[in-house]
């Protein structure tokens, strides 16, 4: 159960105070933001908690003139002094001035309330938004690695509410804070001795607090990789898109089980730990308690013994009560805060990964028209014990195809991924126009190149969004949705369709419309060919749920528009592949074999064979 964070448990002796306080780290921040999201809202809250905090001691001051006049006005009225009315007067001014007291503290109270849920929403969508933004920036490599995927599940699960709980917290502490030091002020008149008692009364109790949230947040980190099982099991028990496969296969029991037995361990570690924290915190709280009603057994003593007067036994009484109320809200605030500022390190650790910074600034190369080059180029996939690729060199000049073919598994996709730098060579160069893909700027690259990969996203947007993708400065042009579609091949279903290019595609919203695995290709294929500057077109396995009619036609236009383009195909099929100018046979992340179709068939390798062996199962 052990991580990185210091906490006071990991500190040793003297350290361990200021590793106390280093938890504390966050809450500045926290109030940056929210004083960020919205000034207003936040000088009401401070405002809100002013009054609310100062007033409660006002009421117990009125509370002892109240009483005071009251026994005062008995006294003359029994000595026959004045009219009843005119006794009676400064005592009912000051009830109504407690009144008046108290329906202000009601009023702050509900500015606190409304103006916290305010900010809730506020900074919800802006913490969340900071999230998305900051994922925008990562990389792919940093996606595919677990670790860094459960920080970005802890920051979305529960960060977005967690700064204005700690700002809230903040106030809370401010506002009892100031309670207490209005309250200090009157029972010092008393004794001194009196705030301490109360003060060390409640000191263990926020000790077992503190203490506690710490354990609860190493165990939320702890099991993470478990939570993060959990949502993954629901999405695939409750997903259109996997619901057909775990209906058929009768997965739900199955899985179903394993998502009972998660939580049934995650419960009993909650449990633990709750059953822990609450009756560490009773027994502790009896101290306070105990200190609490000690006080109270003095101020009646003093008062028999003629020291105080009654309506300073009522203030008294009330402050008491109303201390120790505030005291141990301010400790449960501060216990919230600690675990606030815990949970929040994992936003700000998120936040805060690292970004490879892009120093590529290129957006032509030093050999124009050279265009693509492979210098020795070698790649292993982070955390990986084998090389996904070796020694790769290849020269792609424009105006010709490339095809890879190999078995699964072969690094054929990894070779694209390198080529559209979702991912950097661990060995070797990749040059475009003769510049080192490094040293290009990364937008004008990526604008260079239309690529339709086997798992393209299926957008649930509308049909033409879904093409408009492919060129975010055409998103919603209609006319250019068009021309991609009759690229694509996807025209004609597209027109029957009820809305057209305006259809809802996907189950997710009203009124969508699914499409078939062959009809999402053309829509994914038209999306390539909305990148109407892209002289680098790339094809991994395109075709592959396409009928054989639509096969054929894909590719008489594909090599009737490329002509002066970079293309490179992926494709299993050898009918697809053999129109290329230079085919590779990359096996286990090598070059087995290249050449066009003529010269790998004369050479009767590997290929010639498989080339064979297709044709043999179409004869
Ligand atoms: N994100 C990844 N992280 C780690 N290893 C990966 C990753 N993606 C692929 N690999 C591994 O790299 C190797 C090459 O995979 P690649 O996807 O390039 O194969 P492919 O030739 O495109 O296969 P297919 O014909 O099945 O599409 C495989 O051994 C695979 O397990």
């Amino acid at each position: 159960m052990r991580h990185r964070h210091a906490t006071p448990d990991d500190a040793p002796g003297a350290s361990r105070l200021a590793a106390f306080l280093g938890v504390f780290r966050y809450s500045h921040r926290a109030l940056g933001l929210v004083w960020r999201t919205s000034r207003r809202l936040t000088l009401g809250l401070a405002l809100c908690t002013l009054v609310a905090g100062v007033l409660p001691a006002v009421t117990a001051w009125v509370g002892q003139l109240i009483v005071d006049a009251v026994v005062a006005a008995m006294e003359q009225h029994r000595a026959g002094e004045a009219e009843l009315a005119v006794l009676l007067r400064p005592t009912l001014d000051y009830v109504l001035l407690e009144a008046g007291v108290v329906a202000l503290i009601a009023l702050a109270q509900r500015g606190l309330s409304a103006q916290q849920s305010l900010l809730r929403a506020l900074l919800g969508h802006q913490v969340n938004v900071m999230i998305l933004e900051k994922a925008g920036t990562l990389t792919l490599a940093q996606f595919e690695d677990s670790e860094f995927y459960d920080k970005l599940t802890r920051a979305r699960r529960e960060a977005s509410t967690r700064p204005l709980g700690l700002v809230n917290k903040t106030f809370a502490l401010a506002q009892n804070a100031l309670s207490l030091a209005s309250f200090g002020v009157l029972l010092v008149q008393f004794s001194p001795w009196a705030l301490l008692v109360l003060v060390i009364g409640a000191l263990p109790v926020f000790v077992s607090e503190a203490r506690f949230s710490g354990d609860a947040f190493r165990l939320f980190r702890w099991r993470s990789p478990q939570t993060r099982m959990q949502m993954y099991l629901e999405t695939v028990l409750a997903r259109e898109d996997s619901i057909k496969e775990v209906k058929l296969f009768g997965l739900e029991p199955l899985l179903l089980d394993r998502y009972r037995r998660i939580f049934d361990t995650l419960y009993a570690e909650d449990r633990r730990l709750t059953i822990r924290r609450e009756t560490w915190g009773f027994l502790f709280g009896l101290l306070g308690t105990l200190a609490l009603y000690g006080a109270y057994a003095w101020v009646v003593v003093e008062t028999v013994a003629g020291a105080l007067t009654l309506g300073e036994m009522t203030m008294y009484l009330m402050v008491f009560k109303q201390g120790q109320a505030a005291l141990s809200a301010s400790l449960t605030a501060i216990g919230g805060m600690y675990e606030d500022n815990l949970y929040l390190s994992n936003l700000y650790e998120y936040l805060e990964q690292p970004v490879p910074e892009q120093t590529g600034r290129l957006t032509a190369g030093a050999r124009p028209g050279d265009g693509i080059r492979f210098e020795g180029v070698g790649f292993t996939y982070p955390g990986a014990e084998r090389p996904a690729l070796t020694g790769i060199d290849l020269h792609l000049a424009p105006g010709h195809s490339l095809a890879l073919v190999g078995v699964n598994g072969s690094g054929k996709t990894t070779l694209i991924k390198l080529l559209t730098r979702l991912y950097d060579p661990s060995e070797g160069r990749i040059l475009l126009d003769g510049s080192d893909l490094r040293d290009w700027d990364l937008a004008t690259l990526r604008r260079r190149i239309g690529v339709i990969f086997q798992d393209f996203v299926r957008y649930q947007l509308k049909v033409g969004e879904n093409l408009g993708a492919g060129d975010v400065a055409a998103f919603e042009d209609e006319q250019r949705w068009r021309e991609a579609a009759r690229r694509g091949l996807a025209e004609d279903f597209i027109d029957a369709m009820p809305g057209g290019y305006h259809t809802q595609l996907g189950r997710w919203f009203k009124g969508g419309q699914e499409l078939s695995g062959g009809q999402w290709q053309k829509v994914a294929l038209a999306r390539a060919y909305m990148r109407e500057e892209a002289d680098i077109l790339v094809l991994d396995e395109p075709t592959a749920a396409m009928d054989a009619a639509a096969e054929a036609a894909v590719y008489a236009d594909f090599r009737a528009h490329a002509r002066d383009k970079m293309t490179v195909l992926i494709s299993h099929r050898f009918s697809t592949v053999r129109a290329a100018d230079q085919i590779l046979v990359i096996d286990g992340g090598r070059i087995l074999e290249r050449g066009d179709h003529a010269s790998l068939m004369a050479r009767d390798g590997r290929y010639a064979r498989l080339f064979r062996l297709q044709a043999e199962g179409y004869a």
